[in-house]
C-alpha cells in the first residue's frame, strides 16, 4: 500500500479528474465515473419539469408491496409496476397522457456513455426516473421486461451518494458493494446485461443540488 492513498480516495467528493474511479465491474459493465457532472444541473431542472408533468408516485409491486423508491418516466415508454405485473407504457396511468418526451439532453448524455462503455448504437426509448430518500432501497433484481437483451442500460447517478449492489446473471452469485457519487454513470450489457444489482438503504444527507434525496435516471430500449 502507498504511504499516502491517492488524493482522490480520500475525498471523493472532490476528485476533479473525470474518471479516477472508473472501473469495470464485470466485462460488459463499465463505472463511468462523475461523465454526468458537468451537466447534472441541467438535468435536474429537467426532472423537475418532467415531476410537473407526470408526478413522482410510489408503485405497488405485483404481491400488493408499496416500493420505497418513487418513480415516474420521460420518453416513449414509461416502466410500470402495478397488481398486474411489471411492464412498460406509453401513457401515464396517473394523467392518462403520454409520458412526458426525452429531452435531448438526456438521450445525447445516455448515447456517449454506452458508447464508451463499449455499446455504440444505444437509442433508448425509455427513462425511468427514481427518487431515493433516506432509508429507501431497491431490492437485488434484473431488469428484464425488455424486448430485446442485445440493449444496454445506462444509469445515472443524481445527489446524494448510494451504495449500488453489482451481483451477476444468478441470484446466489457475489454482491460487489459500489459507492455511486453524484455524476457517476454506470452502463452494462452484453455478458453483463441480466447481473442482479440493487441500491442499499439510502444514508440520510443533504446534497446542493437535490436536497435530501437522491435521483437515478435509467435509460433502457424497451420497445
Ligand atoms: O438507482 C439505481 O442506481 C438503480 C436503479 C435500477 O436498478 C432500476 O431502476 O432498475
Ligand atoms: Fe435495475
Amino acid at each position: 500500500m502507498p504511504p499516502h492513498p491517492p488524493a482522490t480516495a480520500s475525498f471523493p467528493g472532490l476528485d476533479l479528474v473525470s474518471g479516477a474511479r472508473d472501473r469495470m465491474l464485470a466485462p460488459g459493465a463499465m463505472l463511468l465515473a462523475g461523465r454526468a457532472r458537468a451537466t447534472a444541473p441541467e438535468l435536474i431542472a429537467l426532472i423537475e419539469a418532467i415531476a410537473l408533468a407526470a408526478p413522482f408516485r410510489r408503485m405497488s409491486t405485483p404481491g400488493g408491496r408499496t416500493m420505497s423508491v418513487a418513480m415516474t418516466n420521460c420518453g416513449a415508454l414509461g416502466w410500470l409496476s402495478d397488481a398486474r405485473g411489471y411492464r412498460y407504457t406509453p401513457h401515464d396511468p396517473l394523467t392518462g397522457l403520454p409520458w412526458p418526451a426525452m429531452p435531448a439532453a438526456f438521450t445525447t448524455l445516455a448515447g456517449k456513455a454506452a458508447a464508451e462503455a463499449g455499446y455504440p448504437d444505444f437509442a433508448p426509448d425509455a427513462c425511468l426516473i427514481n427518487r431515493y430518500e433516506s432509508g429507501t432501497r431497491l431490492t437485488l433484481h434484473q431488469d428484464r421486461n425488455e424486448r430485446d437483451f442485445g440493449q444496454p442500460i445506462v444509469s445515472i447517478s443524481l445527489g446524494l451518494p448510494a451504495i449500488f449492489l453489482w451481483g451477476g446473471p444468478t441470484r446466489t452469485d457475489p454482491i460487489q458493494r459500489v459507492p455511486l457519487e453524484h455524476g457517476d454513470i454506470v452502463a452494462w450489457g452484453g455478458q453483463a446485461r441480466l447481473a442482479h444489482h440493487g441500491i442499499r438503504p439510502l444514508a440520510e444527507g443533504t446534497h446542493p443540488l437535490t436536497g435530501r434525496a437522491r435521483l437515478n435516471l435509467t435509460f433502457r430500449r424497451a420497445g
